[in-house]
């Protein structure tokens, strides 16, 4: 830590005013330059510090400029023992904003806010050959007006070139010992708890790590008993770390978050993430929740009427406690034979059912009221009112696709179901578009299971296996050749079948994006389902 009392009241034509924040490395002033009058931040060390991150981010900050949410450096050099950098004077970190807030968890829109900007700020200096390796609240600030709805990046004291400059190469991966560089709340798995090389998958995990903990009430679970003290500590943090499971983690969270942090980790070392990809998913959830189709962090954030934000918990009661009621209602002896009817209740049912058809694409509200009083559970994690208009709308089209009655309603439903995939910006297949691909394959595997509503998952027998023995190149072929051949299937089985591999191919793929040749394939389904009767 520097000694305060020796720091100079002028270094490099700056006269040193309020003390901003002081780190293990040096402490940062507001500052204001003698001749022109401007205000910065200056980063001041000793020269002798045995951290030298100023010397290190003087070097990095010139390949930085010009991006947006990088400080731009006015100013940096060695005055006596002061190394000092002046750089662009900002506002509070997230860190700063979360706590003062006094919420659990912070709202949904902000931090697909702060997805969309980090992911941006993380490409950008990713491009630029940097990695950034402590990525956490604090190393986060928004800029002063008119910039406050901008994400700053800073403190690049551990940041490092991942690139050579000079021949391009990427840095070696090694399993050489090494000491930790990161940050004991969001370093990645890999490079924390198993010492790996950081590369610029490992920034990201960080990024998605973060992102969770915002929407976690008391955070991520290692980080409730505060900064480790002891070596032990330290290894309990670090196994609670490794032994977290992503759905876990992202429990009660929009699939995006859990699915993020899947993709992060499955990254290769020298592997260049889809930056755009996760910048897109994160402002598609955020549309899909009726949130303004923008990365503007706004702070602090607008009231929403029919807020759905922060993670989806709700106050409905659990499935089996939903049934009960049910049950006791259906028994009760109200006079008229109400609930008790089943006639009464067939004919709700199915009265329900067409007003949904009817809706479906509406989101009416009235209709998604009667489904759920009439349908069973979900998967028991999301209640219904509490989903994503795309994962409700791809919910209740399964539930009409397990209760369609012919080849031609499997028709409309492929149909309906293109339909909803690319209204959405992202093209992911969620757990809610596989469950609907489960239940056209099951009702075209056995056409005998025509009308009875099929609620349970069940094993599939199909050949799995020939498809996870088939080589890389063999299966990014498999969906356009399911495109091709879907035209000429003969039967509902063969095109069980079809349905069963494309569902396998996206699952496996990176993205679990429906590409280009999989609405293809989808169309194609969809016209010879009307064909074979
Ligand atoms: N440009 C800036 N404008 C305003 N405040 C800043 C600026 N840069 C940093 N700060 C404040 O100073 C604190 C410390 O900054 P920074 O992280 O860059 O320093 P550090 O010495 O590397 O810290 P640490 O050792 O904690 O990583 C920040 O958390 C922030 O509150």
């Amino acid at each position: 830590m520097s000694d305060l009392g020796a720091i100079p009241r002028y270094i490099g034509n700056y006269y040193l005013g309020e003390n901003l924040g002081s780190g293990y490395s040096g402490s940062i002033f507001r500052a204001t330059h003698v001749h022109t009058g401007e205000v910065v931040a200056l980063k001041v060390q000793h020269v002798n510090h045995e951290c030298p991150t100023n010397r290190y981010e003087r070097h990095l900050y010139p390949s930085l400029q010009g991006g947006e949410g990088m400080p731009t450096l006015w100013a940096c050099g060695v005055e006596g023992a002061w190394d000092y950098l002046a750089i662009d004077l900002l506002g509070a970190s997230l860190d700063n904003l979360y706590r003062k807030s006094g919420k659990e968890t912070m709202e949904l829109s902000s931090v697909c806010a702060i997805a969309m900007q980090i992911i941006a700020r993380l490409e950008f200096m990713h491009s630029r050959g940097i990695l950034h390796r402590d990525i956490q609240l604090g190393n986060c600030v928004i800029g002063l007006p008119p910039n406050e709805r901008t994400i700053y990046m800073i403190d690049f004291g551990f940041s490092k070139r991942y690139i050579d400059p000079g021949t391009q190469a990427h840095i070696p991966d090694s399993k050489a010992k090494r000491d930790f560089i990161g940050n004991y709340w969001f370093s990645s798995v890999a490079v924390h708890c198993r010492g790996k090389v950081p590369s610029r998958r490992d920034d990201l995990e960080a990024a998605a790590l973060m992102l969770i903990h915002l929407l976690t009430p008391r955070g991520l679970p290692w980080t409730r008993n505060g900064v480790p003290k002891t070596d032990e500590a330290h290894d309990r943090l670090k196994n609670e770390k490794k032994a977290a499971r992503p759905e876990d983690l992202c429990r009660g969270l929009p699939d995006e978050f859990e699915e993020f942090l899947r993709y992060c980790r499955r990254l290769q070392f020298q592997e260049c993430p889809d930056y755009e990809r996760w910048q897109d998913e994160f402002r598609a959830l955020a549309v899909a929740e009726g949130f303004p189709d923008s990365d503007d962090f706004v702070w602090p954030p607008v009231h929403r009427p029919q807020s759905k934000t922060g993670p989806r918990r709700s106050q409905a009661p659990a499935p089996e406690e939903m049934e009960r009621i049910l049950n006791d209602l259906t028994n009760m002896d109200l006079g008229d034979p109400v609930l008790g009817d089943r006639e009464a209740v067939d004919e709700a049912v199915r009265k329900a059912k067409d007003a949904v058809k009817d809706d479906s694409a509406k989101d009416d509200n009235q209709s998604r009221e009667v489904i759920e009083i009439v349908s069973d559970s979900d998967d028991g994690r999301i209640p219904l009112d509490c989903m994503s208009p795309k994962a409700y709308k791809l919910t209740m089209l399964t539930r009409r696709a397990s209760d369609a009655a012919d080849n031609a309603a499997l028709s409309e439903l492929v149909v309906e179901f293109i339909g909803i995939m690319q209204s959405n910006k992202s093209r992911m297949l969620t757990k809610e578009g596989f469950r609907f691909l489960d239940t056209l394959y099951k009702q075209l595997a056995d056409p005998s299971v025509f009308i009875v509503p099929m609620r349970t998952s069940r094993q599939r027998s199909a050949n799995k296996s020939d498809l996870e023995k088939e080589p890389t190149h063999v299966k990014l072929g498999v969906v356009a050749r399911l495109r091709r051949e879907v035209l000429g299937a003969t039967s509902n089985r063969a095109l069980a079948v079809m349905v069963e591999n494309f569902g396998q191919v996206t699952n496996k793929s990176s993205g679990r994006t429906v590409t280009k040749d999989g609405f293809a394939f989808l169309e194609g389904l969809a016209e010879r389902l009307k064909v074979l009767q």
